[in-house]
């Protein structure tokens, strides 16, 4: 009998999109299509990139799968239930952080918690060992007015896994922070995925990013919306950016794209 190895996207997936699509009414009464035809598996466990360009449909995509949003069209399933509405454990991570002002550091983190029914001093504890793991826990007491953009991203992080999410969606999480400083949080939320392992599936227009995260980037091209092409990056995780294989897989989106004529030849650093 053949041997399997490793999980079949095909036979078991925690997310399958068939043919879904996604279209808005215009005050005017006009229909306007932004996602059409989309057909995705995502398997357990899978760290899948969102790739396209401004207006492509990655945050409607996104939306219908958190399910803050409906699909006109098509079906979209999670662990085999349709997606009626959000579900506590799955979390939304947005580029604006999403913190509360008037909340601290630790209450920000203890709040997913309490709504799990977890408070007190078992809420402190959890939220304290996580936001350790992303090197917060001296600011704990501080307001997120008194933190810079990426110390604030490393706390909705850390109060996204304090309720141990069985998936994460992040919507350009790291756009608006300077080039240091996502390099920085690129590693750590490598870093806790391979600890935790949920379902994370990541919208980005940077292709980089995209090659330097994601297990397999999800190609969108857009008018309408559509996915075009869903390419397996075969890259040791963390990996090397400036390594020939980066490159490769860089190359094969800017391909994807058809950036890149497909005679040109390779980069050369
Ligand atoms: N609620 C809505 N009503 C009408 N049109 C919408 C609505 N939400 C999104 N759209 C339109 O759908 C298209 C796709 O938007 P979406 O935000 O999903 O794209 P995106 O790929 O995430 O873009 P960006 O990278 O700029 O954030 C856009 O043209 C947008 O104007």
């Amino acid at each position: 009998m053949e041997k399997r190895v490793g999980v079949d996207v095909t036979e078991s997936p925690k997310i399958e999109l068939r043919n879904v699509g996604k279209h808005f009414r215009d005050p005017n009464g006009v229909t306007r299509t932004v996602l059409t035809g989309v057909n995705l598996k995502i398997a357990a466990g899978d760290f899948l990139c969102l790739l396209g360009p401004s207006g492509c449909g990655k945050t409607t995509l996104l939306n219908l799968l958190a399910g803050f949003e409906q699909p006109t069209e098509g079906e979209l399933s999670i662990d085999g239930q349709p997606v009626t509405g959000p579900h506590p454990r799955h979390i939304t991570i947005f580029q604006d952080y999403g913190l509360f002002p008037w909340r601290t550091v630790l209450d920000n983190v203890t709040f997913g918690l309490e709504a799990k029914g977890i408070d007190g001093k078992n809420a402190r504890e959890i939220a304290e060992q996580h936001l350790e793991r992303v090197g917060l826990r001296d600011v704990a007491a501080r307001f997120p007015h008194q933190l810079s953009g990426g110390m604030k991203q490393r706390v909705s992080i850390a109060r996204a896994l304090a309720v141990e999410p069985d998936i994460l969606f992040m919507d350009e999480p790291f756009a608006a922070l300077d080039a240091f400083t996502r390099l920085r949080l690129q590693e750590e939320i490598l870093y806790l995925w391979q600890e935790k392992r949920p379902t994370i599936i990541f919208v980005t227009h940077d292709i980089d990013e995209a090659v330097y995260l994601g297990r397999r980037i999800a190609i969108m091209s857009p008018d309408p919306g559509r996915l075009t092409t869903v390419l397996d990056v075969a890259l040791p995780r963390p990996c090397d950016r400036a390594s020939p294989d980066f490159f490769y897989y860089r190359r094969k989106v800017f391909q994807a794209f058809k950036v890149v004529h497909e005679t040109a030849p390779d980069y050369v650093i």
